[in-house]
């Protein structure tokens, strides 16, 4: 694992602050480990849960949520368990990936009916201030079914932060949404975040994460491959070697005038073109046009082979 020195405080807290902690958190469903010996702190501000899909995010907030027990190792917060802890459902709130909404209720009634399940003391004042937090006043009124996609998320989390909890879990908030109900909820959790509350939000996009927070938490496979600084973890991913497939009007030459290249780690030469291996994506791809025009050669096709984000996520498990 990759660790990097973090710093999650952001924003200043309002109020008393909470710290969700993992100690050698596993789970596993029959055969299938989906969380593999996770550690970690979460305080106040906006902290991102990056990975690919199926790496065990979903599996992670549900333990933090309480909803399911580790099959080892310990979620608490401030200190005392999650799972089958009440006191945990006072103090959390969760907006899961896939949940369905009643479209014949209006967003007041839905965030009111939230408000009841939690017995709280004012239910109707605390559902019209959850429903100001997320900026739905305009739209309260109408059934969630006449909703975009942003609005009904919006909503959704109207409802997990009716009992003002100190901390929210966001199981992919911006799936489906457009760039600018993304900006909304990006400018939502922003707000929530320098409150003092601490929120994490799971996410598959590389882009999303960098957006909202500055502070990550990369699992694949189920295990924590790096955390900490957006900044630093960006640098390794894109500093890994890369592989691109090269075609140009004379590979072969290419070929040679690469081999003396220092970036370049690797050439071979195929039906199809030039297979490279460069040891740093930005330096290669600054140098290789340089190295065609004084070979006289042009480059007709550069295609990185390995960016999906799997390749990149699995390179952070192996560094
Ligand atoms: N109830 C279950 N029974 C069996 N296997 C499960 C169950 N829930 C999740 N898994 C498996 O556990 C692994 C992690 O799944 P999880 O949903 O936590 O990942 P994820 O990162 O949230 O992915 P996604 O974004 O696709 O939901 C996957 O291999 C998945 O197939």
């Amino acid at each position: 694992m990759t660790t990097i020195s973090a710093d999650q405080v952001a924003g200043t807290p309002t109020a008393a602050v909470s710290t969700l902690d993992l100690d050698g958190v596993s789970r596993w469903y029959g055969n299938v480990v989906a969380v593999n010996d996770v550690s970690m702190s979460l305080g106040p501000g906006v902290t991102g849960l990056l990975g690919p899909n199926g790496a065990g995010k979903t599996t992670l907030l549900h333990m933090m949520a309480g909803f399911l027990a580790p099959s080892r190792g310990a979620v608490s917060l401030d200190g005392r368990p999650t799972w089958r802890n009440p006191e945990v459902y006072r103090r959390l709130g969760l907006v899961s990936e896939r949940e369905a909404v009643h479209s014949f209720l209006t967003a007041h009634e839905f965030v009111l009916a939230s408000a009841k399940l939690h017995r709280l003391p004012d239910p109707t004042e605390a559902a019209r201030r959850a429903i100001a937090l997320v900026e739905l006043e305009g739209a309260q009124d109408r059934r969630i079914g006449t909703y975009s996609k942003g609005m009904r998320q919006r909503a959704r989390v109207a409802a997990a932060l009716v009992h003002e909890p100190q901390v929210l879990l966001l199981d992919e908030p911006f799936n489906g949404m457009d760039p600018r109900q993304r900006l909304h909820m990006m400018e939502l959790l922003h707000r929530l975040g320098d409150a003092g509350r601490t929120i994490l939000f799971s996410s598959h996009i590389l882009e999303e994460v960098e957006q909202v927070s500055g502070t990550v938490q990369v699992m694949v496979a189920g295990r924590l491959a790096a955390s900490g600084d957006f900044r630093t973890i960006r640098r390794l991913m894109t500093n890994r070697p890369h592989v691109f497939a090269v075609h140009s009007t004379d590979d072969r030459a290419l070929a040679v005038a690469l081999m003396a290249e220092a970036s370049v780690t690797g050439v071979e030469l195929g039906r199809a073109g030039l297979t490279v291996r460069a040891g740093d994506y930005g330096a290669f791809t600054r140098v290789l046009p340089k190295i065609a025009l004084a070979e006289g050669i042009r480059v007709r096709q550069l295609v990185p082979e390995d960016e999906s984000l799997e390749s990149v996520f699995s390179y952070l498990v192996e560094a």
